[in-house]
């Protein structure tokens, strides 16, 4: 079966500057994706070329089988999607909200609407403008939802959520992906993701530095501490590649990339120069920050050193 989302070779300037960098990913159907980036990775503008709401200047874009560039309205008729700041009614109420939509489509999502109202314990007779942030977010969705789309495309949908509501929001996702439909998340909030998304894509000025499944992600990556006889300025060979390096006195810490046999590090205790060797699975919020940091293209107007926030 062909995948929910094709993107091969998509760029997106605005003026001089590249937001979107030649970048080429699919997501699978059934699956939770997350595409994962800093602010301005790119994120909103991959998502808003999907919908067919910016052109992109060169590469091909397919959802569910239709072509963003030609066919955004029919896409959008499907999908579902969540912007970063949705837009209500503010004068409505959750119930006039969802009669009002649902005269876009088909018989069926009113009711489906109110049910899923009903499941995240939103009141039907509230106005929106008397709703918190969490509350809205869950109209947000349900209005995404109702007409039981294959594909719901979620922007930073946690933003401004408290803690147990985002948990909660987030692992509704799963569900939705296990009744056989796919979720795009996009987000920074990487710990959170960590706990729903199959797979994840990392976004940086523009670029996929990584995309792959979330737990071959993990099972090929590796934290290891290498203590040394004496403070030697050279790391030692190892498997993998090197994502961040860093070394304290006698210790090297390294986080790498491809390496399918951690045992293979084990062994590097057994050279003369090495003291011992601990290793252990990084943490998707530590393999970010390791990509964020390795070489490769930098944010525009990022410097290698941070500079301290100005004192007024
Ligand atoms: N319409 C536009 N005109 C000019 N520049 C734009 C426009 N839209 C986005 N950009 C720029 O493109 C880059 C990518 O922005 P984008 O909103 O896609 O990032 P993002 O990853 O979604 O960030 P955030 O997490 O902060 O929402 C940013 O530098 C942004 O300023």
């Amino acid at each position: 079966m062909n995948a929910a989302i094709q993107i091969e070779g998509v760029t997106k300037r605005f003026g001089r500057h590249t937001a979107v960098d030649d970048v080429s990913l699919n997501v699978p159907r059934s699956s939770v994706f997350a595409l994962l980036g800093e602010n301005g990775a790119g994120k909103t503008t991959l998502v808003r070329m999907l919908l067919g709401l910016e052109t992109p200047d060169a590469g091909r874009l397919t959802v569910l089988g239709l072509s963003s560039r030609k066919e955004g309205d029919a896409i959008r008729q499907r999908i579902g999607y969540v912007p970063e700041r949705p837009t209500l009614y503010e004068w409505m109420t959750a119930a006039e909200i969802g009669w009002f939509t649902a005269g876009f489509y088909a018989d069926g999502f009113e009711q489906h609407y109110r049910n899923l109202l009903d499941f995240y314990r939103v009141p039907l007779k509230r106005k929106i403008k008397h709703m918190s942030k969490g509350m809205r977010a869950k109209v947000a969705l349900a209005l995404a939802m109702g007409h039981q789309p294959e594909l719901l495309v979620l922007d930073e949908p946690t933003s401004g959520l408290d803690t147990l509501v985002r948990r909660e929001f987030l692992e509704s996702m799963v569900d939705i992906a296990a009744e056989g439909r796919t979720v795009l998340l996009c987000s920074h909030l990487i710990g959170e993701v960590e706990r729903v998304a199959d797979r994840v894509a990392i976004l940086r000025a523009g670029q996929v530095l990584a995309c792959e499944r979330l737990d071959e992600l993990k099972r090929t990556s590796v934290e290891a501490t290498i203590t040394m006889h004496g403070s030697s300025g050279v790391l030692p060979e190892l498997p993998g590649e090197v994502l961040l390096s860093r070394r304290r006195g006698k210790q090297w810490q390294v986080l790498l990339r491809g390496v399918a046999d951690h045992d293979s590090l084990s062994s590097l205790a057994e050279s003369e120069a090495i003291v011992a060797v601990d290793t252990r699975t990084p943490s998707l919020e530590e393999l970010f920050v390791a990509y964020l940091q390795s070489n490769g293209p930098s944010a525009p107007g990022e410097s290698a050193e941070r500079k301290p926030l100005p004192v007024s």
